[in-house]
């Protein structure tokens, strides 16, 4: 049995026309058009419990959607889905117990009371027991650093101290999925990082299923072996990171920083025959790009053995740029494996 288990998920919202001016007004009174948005088109996916599995796309392409399907909080409009073996919307009250949610941009914490009461409240929610509570809480507050916090009220949090109560909020239960929408938006990165290697040790501890979506690629880098992009209510690609990166990676970048003055010809010629190109950056440093099927070695043993070097600097092709890549060029669209 899959954690989270999609088939063919369709959502269509109607939305009301507003036709112009007081005729249209009056119109309307009588008459109400609609017209309907797609925001998922039937889409398919499984996710086995213990994945962490990042779900990306770019504004409006239907990620807090299915997050709201799968959570309960939407009814689809076609499809079937099951999370740890429920029917979210038709089975709530069990189904929530196995679940964790966080909205980073919405609160599940009452805003004017203490920390620790809505933490109280959640516990009466999920009916889970004080001894039980106790021994969960301890850990989040130690492995959270939550200690200052708790009778504070949520108010008065920053939104860094705010993200690390909202997730031991969603994980008072012990849920086996964990569904996160932008857990970190407006965190600085070392809120961020917390919250990633918090993530992390929560899934190898756990098996924690995690389904994640976010803007921040680094996210994505640290945390999931795997994505699934959307666009357009569409999955485009769903598979591997490092896979991604091969297919759609551009290759990699080497910059030289050398002892005295380059000459960029000189650099040409030594690599000549092989697919690269040369730019320069100042009088020391130029960079070469290598694609993807040259090896970098090859490069490095023609420049090291017949110039002096300072330093060098390899990037890795960026996640960032490939996804921008795939979203710009649609690209992604032959290679759909799902
Ligand atoms: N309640 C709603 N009523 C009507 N249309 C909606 C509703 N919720 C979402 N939509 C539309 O559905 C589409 C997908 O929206 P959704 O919020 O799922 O995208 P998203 O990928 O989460 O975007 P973002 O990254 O901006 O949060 C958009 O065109 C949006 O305008």
């Amino acid at each position: 049995m899959f954690a989270i288990d999609v088939q063919d998920l369709r959502k269509e919202f109607k939305i009301q026309k507003n036709r112009e001016g007081v005729t249209g007004a009056l119109k309307d009174l009588f008459r109400r058009e609609y017209t309907h948005v797609t925001a998922v088109k039937d889409i398919s996916f499984q996710i086995p419990k213990g994945e962490i599995c990042g779900y990306i796309g770019e504004n409006g392409a239907g990620k807090s959607t299915t997050i709201k399907m799968l959570t309960g909080i939407l009814v689809p409009t076609a499809g079937h889905i099951k999370v740890n073996g429920f029917v979210p919307h038709q089975e709530r009250e069990k189904f929530v117990q196995g679940i964790g949610v966080v909205f980073g941009q919405r609160s599940q914490l009452w805003w004017d009371i203490g920390v620790i009461e809505s933490f109280q409240l959640l516990r009466k929610v999920y009916k889970v027991g004080e001894k039980e509570f106790k021994l969960r809480l301890d850990e989040l507050v130690e492995r959270l650093q939550l200690n200052e916090l708790l009778n504070r009220p949520v108010r008065k949090l920053s939104l860094g101290q705010r993200m690390r109560c909202e997730l031991a909020a969603s994980l008072i239960h012990n849920p086996e999925i964990l569904f996160l929408d932008e857990p970190t938006i407006g965190l600085d990165i070392v809120v961020k990082t917390e919250i990633r290697d918090f993530l992390k040790s929560l899934n190898q501890r756990y098996e924690t299923t995690i389904l994640l979506t976010t803007h921040d690629l680094q996210d994505i880098e640290a945390l999931c072996s795997r994505v699934i992009m959307l666009d357009d209510g569409q999955i485009i690609y769903d598979g591997g990171l490092e896979e991604m990166k091969e297919k759609w990676g551009k290759g990699k970048e080497v910059q030289f920083q050398f002892a005295d003055r380059h000459d960029i010809t000189k650099l040409r010629l030594l690599t000549a025959g092989l697919p690269v190109e040369w730019s320069e950056e100042n009088e020391v440093t130029a960079k070469v790009w290598i694609p993807l099927d040259v090896n970098v070695s090859d490069v490095l043993s023609r420049v090291v053995g017949s110039t002096e070097i300072r330093d060098i600097k390899i990037f890795e092709t960026n996640t960032d740029d490939i996804v921008r890549e795939i979203y710009k060029t649609g690209s992604a669209g032959e290679a759909v494996h799902v």
